[in-house]
């Protein structure tokens, strides 16, 4: 397996991810119920391609605020530990089961950071 180096294998991994997600009714409801991103899954991939290629390539083209979006989702339905534990695990097995390498490692790291502060802020939010 070798390491992912272009937009095209962020899209091969976001593509993989969200169909496990999909999948996975502990946590599918909120991508098709609480905000319906199903019906709208090509420019939502295209949107997390951006977000990914910019974190680890460096390209740019993504400037909306992450923990902002997060933290709405989590008004309109609550995003327990449980769901970031979900989350992760599909995320890393996305990565795990298509790519290998550094930037994989970087990839996997980020969204485990992020993952952290996103749980954090909601959980000042709730205060
Ligand atoms: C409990 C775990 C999570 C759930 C249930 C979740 C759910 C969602 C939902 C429903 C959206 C669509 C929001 C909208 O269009 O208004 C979204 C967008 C997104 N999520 Fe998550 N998310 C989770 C964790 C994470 C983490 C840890 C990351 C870390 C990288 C992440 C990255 C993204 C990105 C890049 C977008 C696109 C934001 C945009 O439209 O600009 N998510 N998420």
């Amino acid at each position: 397996m070798t390491d992912l180096q272009t937009q095209e294998d962020i899209y091969v991994i976001v593509d993989a991810f969200y169909k496990k997600l999909f999948a996975d009714a502990r946590i599918s409801y909120i991508f098709t119920e609480v905000i319906p991103v199903h019906e709208k899954l090509e420019e939502h991939l295209q949107i997390l391609v951006r977000f990914w290629s910019q974190a680890l390539l460096g390209t740019g083209g993504y400037f909306n605020n992450l923990t902002q979006i997060h933290m709405e989702v989590d008004t309109l339905s609550a995003l327990t530990k449980e769901h970031f534990d979900i989350w992760l695990n599909h995320f890393e097995a996305a990565i795990n089961e298509n790519f290998e390498g550094f930037n994989c490692e970087r990839m996997k790291n980020m969204a485990h950071n992020l993952s952290t502060i996103m749980q954090i802020k909601i959980k000042q939010k709730r205060g």
